[in-house]
């Protein structure tokens, strides 16, 4: 079926409307999942070379085409390789649609269970409180949907119940296990001492050490929400989605929390992840 006004040569219909619409929303939502990493750069390079690719085919340039062909079929392998990081949180969105209705495709569906389990935050929130205040650092990861357990087993199983006292040994700077980063899973303290990778962003502002950088890097490659007390400064911040809030007094840090835990609201009307802003780095 054709629209009634054609441009001129063009023949436009309702389909090819759909296509560029579909196709539109598709570059959107790799720009959203590229935005802010040196992937967003790779993946203009790329489409740079493929542009040049076509316009070299359209103008018959045999040797030049020739070579840019083959650079084009090893592309999508390279892309692989290059974005894996990426197409795997893609992927980890789509699968949130499937599941419950959230990640980036989900805006048109409300998530009809819970995924968090409903724990109290306090713990937590004390704990870092009493942290930052003392100068000590602390890095707590809790899990979503994501699957945290490749990162729990890099550190020491604990499989304990959450509380203040607990957190506060284990990130004491005396502790053994304070080194590294705490996994919480349905609000018990999975492991301790777990490494996670860090983030390659070059946006990351260069004040914040390996300890931010793990946390951002933890975030970017999946769903967790991260907890993190600076040692060099004693600020509280929050990490969800390669994006970090900063200088969260214990007050904001509950809410937010709770919030970004989907704690606060009735389970029907939890906002789907990503559905709130951070701030950028
Ligand atoms: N990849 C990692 N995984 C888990 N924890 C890490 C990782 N890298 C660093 N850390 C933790 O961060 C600590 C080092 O923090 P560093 O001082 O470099 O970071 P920072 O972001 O400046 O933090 P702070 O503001 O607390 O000083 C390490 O002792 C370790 O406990």
């Amino acid at each position: 079926m054709t629209l009634p006004y054609p441009f001129h040569f063009l023949r436009v219909g309702l389909v090819d409307v759909l296509d560029v619409l579909l196709v539109t929303l598709l570059l959107y939502q790799v720009y959203k999942l590229l935005r802010g990493s040196v992937a967003l750069n790779v993946a203009l390079g790329l489409l740079s070379v493929y542009l040049i690719y076509l316009i070299v085919n359209a103008l018959g340039l045999g040797l030049l085409s020739g070579i840019l062909d083959e650079f084009v079929s090893v592309g999508v392998l390279a892309s692989i390789i290059l974005f894996q990081q990426e197409i795997r949180r893609f992927l980890l969105g789509l699968g949130k649609v499937a599941l419950e209705g959230g990640g980036p495709l989900g805006w048109w569906r409300r998530p009809t269970r819970p995924t968090a389990a409903a724990f109290s935050v306090l713990p937590y929130v004390e704990a870092a409180k009493s942290l930052a205040s003392k100068d000590t650092g602390a890095l707590i990861c809790f899990s979503q949907v994501s699957d945290l357990s490749s990162y729990a087993e890099s550190g020491d199983r604990l499989d304990a119940e959450a509380s203040k006292r607990l957190l506060l040994a284990i990130f004491n700077k005396t502790s053994p296990l304070h080194d590294g980063a705490v996994i919480v899973t349905q609000g018990r303290l999975q492991a301790a001492r777990c490494i996670l990778p860090v983030s390659q962003n070059p946006a990351v502002p260069a004040a914040l050490g390996l300890r931010h950088r793990a946390a951002l890097g933890l975030t970017e490659a999946t769903d967790a929400i991260v907890l993190v007390v600076s040692e060099e400064t004693g600020q509280m911040s929050l990490v969800r989605h390669g994006e970090i809030l900063r200088g969260l007094t214990p007050a904001e840090l509950k809410t937010r929390l709770s919030d970004w835990l989907g704690q606060n609201l009735p389970a029907a009307t939890r906002p789907a992840l990503g559905s709130q802003p951070a701030a950028r780095p």
